[in-house]
């Protein structure tokens, strides 16, 4: 029986390999990880990720080929194939600080493997890393190895969140990068064979080492560029009454563009697209090429011009401040179906509106109270360490609370941000949210989820993103 390892049991490793272990009924799984309360959530019903289906692929397979341990070197040590899916967070300090990955969590797991192996290995790199990092782990991996060989696969994970099982059951494509010589091959061969138990051959693409690598931080990049090419747009239709659910959908329709991902937005968030592009952008600078990196990081700034525009919107419609004033807030995470906060376009919205001194009332179906909390008052890129390591910070900020539903977070409000798209927001009472706000009372859809037109007929002031301006809104100008 083939035996699987994973190192990190997060949003890749877990959804990943309990879909390995029910579509590979003959090969064994286990997920390990240094977190204690992850592994023992992944032995309970209430599971550390929300994932529409994932409760029923883990039921169906945990116990018999799945198990989630924290005993990390015994299964490392079992196992033939050892998938490494360890955060990758972007550096804040040192060499490359604010742009380049930050290796330490793989490095330290690359030890321990040369450290407890007894056997040869296929050791895949799973997280998503910078081109040629497979190369220095081969380094640590041979110098530490007692003669055992290892051979290194990129197999990045290309997973969106919130439609991860759909994703793992149907993938576009899986990528598999190895060493071009015999045994490079012949590791290549047995990572495909698991996969092609579920996956069509032609789905299952094989490279080199660096192309493996390099296409995962090109896919994101060109998944982010598009978001940041709509969101440009949105300003601009705002500008001259353009709608930009129009000109998407009239640009998608050219079957060389396609209709997908052209939804504006408030920004892109999540915890990979800003956090790969910078590591796309730092790799270019270390290999000369400043005009590419350039381009690159357009991608980011539009995102944070979005988000600040965004905030500026509310603020310059709601005469020029928001001191005092309560503001709504329905949606926290960084899309609808994901319980997950990271690099939410939410924290950006609510700082910048806490600095102008608003009080926020924040309601999401699937987000904590402690989750926002810690949200609001950790450092940029903190939130990407494992979860044990992260400051806990024992500060609340005061001005914000959380509600149990769009209800209760709209009382007296004098505006309300959407800024994720739970279908649930499409659904609500607005005529008796109306009721029971200050007049005038705002929208500020940065989802385009509600009936604009219905809304303003209800009495509400509606800011859709990237559609025609209300007259309230041209008489108010934002500065971007
Ligand atoms: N979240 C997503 O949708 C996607 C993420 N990725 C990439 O996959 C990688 C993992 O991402 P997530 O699963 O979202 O992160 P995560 O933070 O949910 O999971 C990582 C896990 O690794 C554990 N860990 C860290 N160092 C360890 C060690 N030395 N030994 C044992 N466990 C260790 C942590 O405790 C944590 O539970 C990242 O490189 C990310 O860029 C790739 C595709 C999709
Ligand atoms: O490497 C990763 O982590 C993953 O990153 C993204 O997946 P994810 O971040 O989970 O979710 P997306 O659906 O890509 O959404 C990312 C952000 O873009 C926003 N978005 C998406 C699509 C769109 O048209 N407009 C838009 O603003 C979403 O609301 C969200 O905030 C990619 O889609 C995955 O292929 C990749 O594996």
């Amino acid at each position: 029986m083939v035996k699987i390892c994973c190192i990190g049991a997060g949003y890749v490793g877990g959804p990943t390999m309990a879909v390995i272990a029910l579509k590979c009924p003959s090969v064994e799984v286990a997920v390990v990880d240094i977190s204690v309360p992850r592994i023992t959530a992944w032995n309970s019903d209430q599971l550390p990720i929300y994932e529409p289906g994932l409760d029923d692929v883990v039921k169906q397979c945990r116990g018999k080929n799945l198990f989630f341990s924290t005993d990390v070197e015994k299964h490392v040590r079992e196992a033939d194939i050892v998938f490494v899916s360890v955060n990758t967070p972007t550096k804040t300090r040192g060499l490359g600080a604010g742009k380049a990955a930050d290796l330490t969590y793989w490095e330290s797991a690359a030890r321990m493997i040369a450290d407890v192996s007894v056997s040869d290995k296929i050791v895949v790199e799973k997280s998503t890393v910078p081109v040629k990092t497979a190369e220095a782990i081969e380094k640590i991996l041979t110098h530490n190895s007692k003669g055992i060989k290892f051979q290194i696969l990129s197999n990045p994970e290309f997973l969106a969140e919130g439609t991860a099982i759909e994703d793992l059951f149907k993938p576009d494509r899986v990528l598999i990068g190895g060493r071009e010589t015999p045994e490079g091959f012949a590791a290549v061969k047995a990572l495909k064979d698991v996969y092609s138990q579920w996956v069509p051959e032609e789905r299952i693409l094989t490279t080199n080492l660096w192309s493996a690598e390099l296409s995962k931080l090109a896919a994101n990049a060109f998944l982010a560029q598009r978001i940041s090419s709509v969101n440009a747009m949105s300003a601009l239709c705002e500008a001259t009454g353009a709608n930009v659910s129009e000109v998407s959908y009239a640009v998608g329709k050219d079957s060389r563009i396609g209709p997908k991902f052209l939804n504006s937005s408030v920004g892109f968030g999540g915890s990979c697209f800003q956090k790969d592009i910078l590591n796309l952008v730092y790799i270019c600078e270390c290999n000369g090429l400043p005009e590419v990196a350039e381009y690159w990081k357009q991608v980011i700034k539009i995102n944070d011009y979005q988000k600040t525009r965004f905030v500026n919107r509310i603020v310059s419609s709601m005469f020029n401040t928001v001191s005092n004033k309560k503001i709504a807030v329905l949606g926290f995470a960084f899309k609808k179906d994901t319980g997950d906060t990271r690099e939410t376009p939410a924290i950006d919205v609510c700082k910048g509106l806490l600095g102008d001194k608003a009080r926020i009332s924040i309601y999401d179906p699937q987000v904590t109270e402690e989750q926002i909390q810690r949200d609001l008052t950790m450092n940029k890129f903190d939130w990407d360490h494992p979860l044990h390591l992260q400051p806990m910070s024992p500060t609340t900020v005061k001005q914000v609370s959380v509600a149990w539903d769009a209800y209760a977070a709209t009382k007296d409000a004098h505006g309300i941000c959407i800024l994720t798209e739970w279908d649930e927001f499409k659904k609500l009472d607005y005529e008796k949210i109306f009721e029971n706000m200050q007049k005038p009372a705002f929208v500020f859809d940065g989802r385009n989820v509600v009936d604009a037109e219905k809304l303003r007929k209800i009495g509400f002031i509606v800011y859709s993103i990237g559609k025609p301006l209300d007259q309230w809104l041209k008489d108010m100008p934002a500065l971007a």
